[in-house]
């Protein structure tokens, strides 16, 4: 199975390889997926960067004691979610991040949210997902309440938080690492490694695209017997870096930060 683009198992004691988790951060552009990811990775919070680039890094994570390699996607669907087979059959979990700052943005994760429980609907499968109210350091700007935000986490069934990429780090780890767990709740109750991309092309009758009920333009919903290779992401949009979190974390090897590549980090 490929290292990249597979679903891994769950790893099933102490003993096992590194539990193998996929997560996929999804929302609208400034929300601030690629903040917290780096904030995440590395600790610091960038105030530059480019925006359409889209990367999955690799980290090496301890969650409750169980060594982790953990990827994470972070997307880049410019206005509306695109070809979003590439993160909704990939993910074993994933971060939905709106601004507080913005209405639109919130509004944005609401369609996400949504997208992601038809696809699980329509593959009989879910992921889970949590929501993240990001940019908390900016709270007297707040366009979305907390309750707001904690109704919607509820409707959808997943968890909530609000963050800030900009103040502490355990915080953002804390939400990282939840997701790892959901992630591995999930995994267990599948034992099985499931498919993932399925070269036989086949319209379904009940394939309709997301643009007629959910206004999703140009996300049409495939099951997952649709799906084609060539809908696989190229390299270049989903290429994997490795970031040890010991390393980048270390202020002595800041080299090693280069590796997120359109980033400046201070
Ligand atoms: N004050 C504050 N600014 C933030 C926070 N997170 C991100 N930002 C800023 O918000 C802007 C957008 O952040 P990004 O992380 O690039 O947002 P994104 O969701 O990745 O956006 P795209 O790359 O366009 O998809 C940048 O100027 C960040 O510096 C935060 O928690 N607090």
């Amino acid at each position: 199975m490929s290292s990249v683009f597979g679903k891994p198992r769950a790893g099933s004691g102490p003993q096992s390889a590194p539990l193998e988790v996929n997560l996929a951060i999804l929302g609208r552009r400034g929300a601030g997926k690629s903040a917290l990811t780096v904030k995440f990775l590395t600790r610091r919070f960038i105030s530059e960067y480019d925006p359409n680039l889209e990367d999955t890094y690799s980290s090496e994570e301890t969650v409750d004691h169980q060594p982790v390699h953990l990827r994470v996607m972070d997307t880049a669907d410019l206005d509306t979610p695109r070809n979003c087979e590439r993160y909704l059959n990939w993910a074993h979990a994933f971060l939905v991040v709106y601004s507080m700052d913005s209405r639109q943005s919130f509004k944005d994760s609401s369609s996400y949210l949504e997208l992601l429980a038809l696809h699980a609907k329509e593959t009989q499968r879910s992921s889970p997902a949590l929501l993240l109210g990001n940019k908390l350091d900016m709270a007297q700007y707040r366009q979305v309440t907390k309750a707001e935000g904690a109704a919607l986490a509820g409707k959808f069934g997943c968890l909530f938080f609000e963050v800030s990429a900009c103040l502490d780090f355990e915080h953002v780890q804390h939400v990282f690492h939840e997701a790892v767990r959901e992630a591995r709740r999930e995994l267990e109750k599948h034992s099985l490694p499931r498919p993932l991309f399925i070269s036989e092309e086949r319209a379904l009758p009940h394939q309709a695209p997301l643009t007629a009920r959910h206004g999703l333009a140009s996300c049409t919903f495939n099951t997952l017997s649709t799906v084609s290779l060539k809908e696989m992401p190229a390299v270049a949009q989903a290429k994997l870096v490795t970031v040890k979190s010991s390393r980048a974390q270390s202020k002595r090897k800041a080299p090693a930060l280069t590796l997120l590549k359109g980033f400046k980090i201070f």
